[in-house]
Formats: structure tokens, C-alpha cells, sequence
């Protein structure tokens, strides 16, 4: 039997070689040996305790929930994730760098219903005066205006005009009882910027229905964050609600589409340059708020990623490289990176942008500027379709990183290119699930990335709409969904979502340095409460 289970160790060992926690956890100290032991068991008891369905429903007391099991459906899940130990722990991790999130959808909808509220010039309006049986499939549009435009009506009297605008503070106080009055108002507001369960995993359960109404917050989100007013405490929340889940640095993809935004005058004529002056500012403020606490160590920036639609045509696209140029030249410590984002299934491939983004690379060169490209590619369940074709194009064209890259495992050449040089690839698990690419989180393909080395940052995407918050959300759900991960794991991916960020080398060490300083103390509390604990018991 010895023999037996020599060879076994061995040929586990040979088969999960390539995993980038291996090498560190040869040299991990004891403290991250016992933490990592110790997540482990609060894991295993919690899989019963919590999860297991014939077991005490502790935390769920229906047993109609659908499927409960460990990385089950977030949406149905997150309320009881919410109240686990293991959750709980996870909170207190530093998680290092966000690598992709798109900046409309980052701050909690019920905080930008505070911030839109805020400013009373802002308007509302929408196709047809609301009822109940057609609330949630009619979505508001919002314009700021300095001399009201406004309807005598509320959205849901029936005189309504459908098109008029209505003072929000007006819409939201004259919103019919019988749709829940004001509150009522804010639900409608809040449901049309989010995904629920009954819409992610009943009325629209596969990828091309789920986008309809994914896309459809964007119209939403969009049109609010396009005023100027309402950026600036827009990004504050951002930066702030990062922190305090334990983000250090983000790179954020900015959609510069819509080439203006909205003035406090109420005029659509800010222009980029103007976005990332204001990104600027806020960024500085907050940095001081940080340094009155003495926190400053927990943040170490912001940078964007400067994105557009990929349904342009391709001659289109000509304008926002040399938007794209000209902003790198002004701001170049903030343009990092380019990318283009929308539906991979349905949209142009980056194959029909061949011509353009190749004049790119040498425009960069002629005026000796770098503008890593880091695309998204691969967010599909297809093999061989135009969108999983992308990876081979993003690859070929040089990209840094790779967003989301959910059909890679299918492809072993690709994978070990991935892993020789360094081509991250930024993981969205709960992005993927609630947009159906994935029915549950074991059945992600992220582990089939992590056994053959491909280096990996978790994102969280788009958590405005998906309610994923911060990373902690996404971390517990690939910790409990592989045996093979544990505390060491996720370690290692935030520590890798610092060393294939875009900073620069010396930023980049400092930025390592300081995040190893917080992982050695959070160990710490996780080993001595543990001992607390068990003193507690004895
Ligand atoms: O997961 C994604 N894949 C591709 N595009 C996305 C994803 N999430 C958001 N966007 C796109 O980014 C724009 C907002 O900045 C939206 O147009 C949205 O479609």
C-alpha cells in the first residue's frame, strides 16, 4: 500500500504542478499554513451546517429554495452567504487590485438613487404613463434641465404624456399609491438598474435574454452618471466602497461612447478630457480624507482603461483611438490600456477591427506612446464561434490581459501561451453565472485555469447590477466551490492581481509590498482568533 499511495501523491503532484499556489505554499510561514487549515474547516462545517440540504436549515428556513448547495446561484444565495463565518472572514481579506470593472456600474443602486436625489434639475421621463402590469418592463430615462421643461402630470396619472419630463423630486413624491407611493418609486428606480433571481434564472434564462436586460440598466445607469454632478459623488462611492472591502488599486474600464456629458448648466457639452480632470479631483480628495484617518496606505489609485462599443464600424473606431490617443497624452499616468466591450455573441468580432487597431499599434509607436490593449475576449459558452475566435485575435494582437476568457479552456495552445507570458486573465464568476454562461459556480471553467497555471485576477464586472459588491462576493464563491482552493489560493490571485496590473514597476512593488504587509496581519487574525475561540470552548 505504501507504493500505492506513493505513487499517488506523485501523480497528484505532477498533475497540479502548474497551479501558481504550489510554489508559494513550499514557502508558506506556519501562520498561513494554520489560516489556510483553519478557512478549511470553517468551510467543510459550513458546507454542512449551512449548505448541505438534508442538514439543519440554519440560516434558510424554506425549504423551497432552489438548489442549495455551495456556490449555488448568487442571486438566491447571496442572503445566505451574507451570514456565513467563512463570508465573514473573507470580508477582512486585503483583495489587492480590481482589474475589471466597468465604471457604470459600480456603485450601489440605492446609493445613486441618494446621489440622484441630490440634485433636483435632474428630470424624468418615460414611454407611457406607468401602471402595474407595465412597471418593470418600462424603464425611466433622465436629462438635467436648469428651467423646468415639466409636465403638470406625475409619471403614473393618467394624463401623463408619455415624453415629458417630470422634476424627479416631482415623480418620485406624486408616484400613485397604489404602486407603492414614493417607495414604490425607488423600487422601480432600483429594479430597473439591477438583475433579480426571478429575471436571471426564470423570465430570461439564457445568455441572449439575459443581456436584453443587462444592456438594459446601461440605457439606465448611463444617462445618470453622464451628469457631471452626479460623477463626481459617483466616483467617490466607488473609490470609498472599494477600500473598505479591502481594494487597494483598481484599473476601471471607462465607456467613452457618448462623446459629452451633462453640465450642471444642464448643456451636453463636457467633453473626455473633462471627465478624467473631475476623476482627478475626486481621486485627490479622496486621498486626503484617507491620509486625516492615516489610512493612505490602503489605497494606491485609480487608472482607466479607455473603452467603446464594439458595434462601431470600423471606420468609427478611427475617432476614438485618436480620442484615446490624445487623452494618453494628456492624462498619461491615468490611460493604461484600450479595450472594446458589449455583447461578444452578437457583436462585431475583433477581427472586423483588424485594420484599425492595427493602425493603432503604430501610431503608438510613431509618437512613442504605450496603450497596452486588454480586451475582452472569449465571454461565451461557444467553441469556435466569432467570440471565442477573439481570444486568438486578442492574443495575436499583443494583449496584456484577457477580460473574463470563460471558453480558454478549451483551448491548450492558448492556455500554455497564456501561462509562458504572463497573460492574465480577469475572472468574473459571478458575472458569468448571472449572465447564464454558467448555471452554478462548480461548474465555472476558473479551476481548469488555475490547475494549468494560467495566471488570474478575480473581478467583479458589473456589481451595481449584479449585486456583487466589492470582491469578497466572488472570492467565497470559488473558495467553496473547489476542494483544491483554499485561503493560500486566493492569496496568491490577489497578489497576482497587483504583479499584472498596469502600474509601473515601482508603483507596482510598493504596491506588492504594502499588500503583503496586510495579508501577514490578516493571517494573524485569523490564526489568533481562532485561539481565542478555542479558549472560549475549553
Ligand atoms: O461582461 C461584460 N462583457 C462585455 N461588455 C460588458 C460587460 N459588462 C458590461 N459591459 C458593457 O460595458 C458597457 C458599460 O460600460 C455597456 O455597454 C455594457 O454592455
Amino acid at each position: 500500500m505504501d507504493a500505492y499511495f506513493h505513487e499517488r501523491n506523485s501523480l497528484i503532484d505532477q498533475d497540479l504542478a502548474l497551479r501558481r499556489d504550489r510554489v508559494k505554499v513550499k514557502t508558506s510561514t506556519p501562520s498561513e499554513l494554520l489560516a489556510d487549515g483553519i478557512v478549511r474547516g470553517v468551510r467543510a462545517k459550513e458546507a454542512y451546517s449551512v449548505w448541505h440540504p438534508g442538514g439543519e436549515p440554519a440560516y434558510y428556513g424554506d425549504d423551497n429554495t432552489p438548489h442549495i448547495f455551495p456556490g449555488m446561484e448568487f442571486l438566491t444565495a447571496r442572503d445566505i452567504i451574507l451570514k456565513t463565518k467563512l463570508f465573514n472572514i473573507l470580508l477582512k481579506m486585503p483583495k489587492g487590485a480590481l482589474l475589471h470593472a466597468h465604471l457604470d456600474a459600480t456603485v450601489n443602486a440605492r446609493t445613486l438613487l441618494k446621489l440622484a436625489l441630490g440634485h433636483p434639475n435632474l428630470h424624468v421621463r418615460t414611454s407611457r404613463n406607468l401602471s402595474f402590469t407595465n412597471l418593470t418592463s418600462t424603464i425611466p430615462e433622465f436629462r438635467p434641465f436648469v428651467t423646468s421643461p415639466s409636465s403638470s402630470f406625475g409619471l403614473t396619472d393618467e394624463n401623463y404624456a408619455p415624453g415629458e419630463w417630470v422634476s424627479i423630486h416631482r415623480a418620485r413624491e406624486s408616484f400613485h399609491e397604489r404602486l407603492g407611493g414614493p417607495a414604490g418609486f425607488d423600487k422601480w428606480f432600483i429594479d430597473s438598474l439591477m438583475i433579480n433571481p426571478s429575471e436571471a434564472y426564470e423570465k430570461y434564462n439564457t445568455t441572449s435574454k439575459i443581456w436584453r436586460k443587462f444592456r438594459s440598466t446601461f440605457e439606465v445607469s448611463s444617462e445618470l452618471i453622464r451628469y457631471a454632478p452626479i460623477f463626481r459623488g459617483y466616483l467617490h462611492e466607488f473609490l470609498k466602497s472599494s477600500v473598505e472591502d479591502g481594494i487597494s488599486y483598481i484599473e476601471a474600464r471607462i465607456n467613452f461612447h457618448y462623446k459629452f456629458m451633462f453640465g450642471q448648466d444642464g448643456l451636453e457639452n463636457i467633453p473626455h478630457r473633462e471627465w478624467l480632470v473631475a476623476l482627478k479631483q475626486v481621486v485627490e480628495e479622496f486621498r486626503r480624507s484617507l491620509k486625516e484617518q492615516s489610512r493612505e496606505d490602503e489605497f494606491i489609485g485609480i487608472k482607466i482603461i479607455y473603452t467603446t462599443l464594439r458595434h462601431a464600424p470600423p471606420e468609427e473606431l478611427e475617432w476614438y483611438i485618436e480620442d484615446c490617443i490624445q487623452l494618453k497624452q494628456e492624462f498619461p499616468d491615468l490611460i493604461v490600456g484600450f479595450d472594446l466591450v458589449g455583447h461578444e455573441d452578437t457583436l462585431k468580432p475583433l477581427i472586423d477591427y483588424i485594420d484599425p487597431l492595427t493602425r493603432f499599434k503604430e501610431r503608438q509607436n510613431e509618437l512613442g506612446i504605450d496603450i497596452p490593449f486588454v480586451f475582452h475576449a472569449g465571454e461565451t459558452t461557444g467553441d469556435g464561434t466569432k467570440a471565442d475566435m477573439n481570444l486568438y485575435d486578442a492574443i495575436l494582437l499583443g494583449t496584456k490581459r484577457i477580460g473574463h476568457g470563460f471558453s480558454l479552456y478549451k483551448h491548450p495552445k492558448l492556455m500554455s501561451i497564456c501561462r509562458e507570458r504572463g497573460i492574465a486573465i480577469e475572472a468574473c464568476p459571478i458575472s458569468n453565472e448571472i449572465l447564464r454562461l454558467t448555471s452554478s459556480m462548480p461548474m465555472h471553467p476558473l479551476p481548469a485555469l488555475l490547475n494549468q497555471g494560467v495566471p488570474i485576477a478575480l473581478c467583479s464586472d458589473d456589481p451595481a447590477v449584479f449585486g456583487n459588491m466589492g470582491l469578497t462576493f466572488d472570492y467565497f464563491q470559488v473558495l467553496v466551490a473547489s476542494e483544491t482552493t483554499g485561503l493560500l489560493t486566493l492569496g496568491q490571485i490577489a497578489r497576482d492581481s497587483i504583479q499584472y496590473s498596469l502600474l509601473q514597476s515601482a508603483e507596482k512593488e510598493r504596491a506588492l509590498e504594502l499588500w503583503e504587509r496586510r495579508w501577514s496581519k490578516f493571517i494573524e487574525t485569523i490564526v489568533h482568533g481562532h485561539h481565542n475561540q478555542d479558549a472560549l470552548r475549553n
